[in-house]
């Protein structure tokens, strides 16, 4: 009926996505489910298809807070929803396509690292659209390289494949682990966050810290770990450093540091990173050159069949 519908303002019912979008292949092995690389039929626009067979309607309510996200969510640094429809018992959500895939694929592909100016450059995009998502009152809760999306233009866009629903607000006690616990912050595995407790959007800054070591050694710290000694380890041990810190620029030490603060009273908020000398250096036209030279190397390794 019509108060369904009210509900789901942000799903189109009563059109087939297949007037408007063909699939033109297949994206990643699937491990988050069908997508598709679609395009639209009518202005060639490109975007990323998921579409979830759903059981009975009801499963929608499960997909709508992350529809209602990405519908309210229109920044530069988050990934944009182009449409979603429900037909014939399929939910289909477009998601712009970002050509350059994951930044963790680019590294796994290309075999190294990036380079301190790639990640400058990458963290402060990063931390722009932390700190919109944070205003929003959306805390990511899995961020990693994996989830960090680049366009052929250099563009940085946070992205989220994981499979937990995402909460609006705060972190909520959670009878399940969700995400990989290799960036979790301390206090989300202590369970401390609770409802409505301002500083649970530092959890996000926490994986940001992890997140820059990944990007600065292909893999989180302790990824030769088992994920149940991992989360003994965030606790009870010292913040991870990068292995050769020499390598790095003090400030880039620095700002990892920062981030991996383990009370997260203390640690900064990402409006607080953006005035961090490591990012205050950042020349965005001159940076994402670097950026852009890394995404061709990898578009000319990655032959398209
Ligand atoms: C393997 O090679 C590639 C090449 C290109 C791409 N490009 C690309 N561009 C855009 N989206 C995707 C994508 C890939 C796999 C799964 N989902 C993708 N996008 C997508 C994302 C979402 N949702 C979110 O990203 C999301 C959900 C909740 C919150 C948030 C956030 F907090 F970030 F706003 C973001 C929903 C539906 C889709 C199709 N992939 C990916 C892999």
């Amino acid at each position: 009926g019509t108060k369904r519908k009210k509900f789901f303002h942000n799903i189109k019912f009563d059109e087939n996505p297949e007037e408007t979008w063909k699939t033109v292949g297949e994206i990643g092995d699937g491990s988050f489910g069908k997508v598709y690389k679609a395009q639209n039929i009518h202005n060639g626009q490109l975007a990323a298809a998921k579409i979830c067979e759903l059981k009975e309607e009801d499963e929608l309510e499960d997909f709508v807070v992350e529809i209602d996200i990405l519908s309210e969510c229109r920044h530069p640094n988050i990934v944009q929803l182009v449409e979603a429809y429900f037909y014939e018992g399929k939910l289909w959500m477009l998601i712009e396509f970002c050509e350059g895939g994951a930044i963790d694929s680019i590294m796994m592909d290309l075999e190294k690292p990036l380079t301190e100016t790639q990640i400058r450059y990458v963290c402060h995009e990063i931390v722009e659209g932390l700190r919109y998502l944070h205003e929003k009152k959306v805390i990511h809760r899995d961020l990693k390289a994996g989830n960090v999306l680049l366009t052929l233009d250099g563009d940085v866009k946070i992205a989220d494949f994981g499979v937990s629903a995402k909460n609006k607000n705060t972190i909520q006690k959670r009878d399940s682990f969700i995400g990989t616990p290799y960036w979790m912050a301390p206090e989300v595995i202590m369970c401390e966050t609770i409802r409505d407790n301002p500083y649970d959007y530092k959890a996000d800054i926490w994986s940001l810290g992890i997140t820059l070591i990944e990007f600065a050694q292909t893999e989180p710290p302790n990824h030769q770990m088992s994920p149940m000694r991992v989360l003994l380890k965030i606790q009870k041990g010292d913040p991870p450093k990068l292995d050769n810190p020499k390598k790095w620029s003090p400030e880039f030490n620095n700002f990892i540091a920062k981030c991996l603060i383990k009370d997260y009273n203390s640690r900064p908020n990402a409006a607080e990173l953006l005035e961090h000398p490591f990012l205050k250096q950042v020349k965005p036209v001159e940076d994402k050159r670097f950026l852009l030279a890394l995404i061709s190397e990898y578009k000319a390794e990655v032959v398209e069949y």
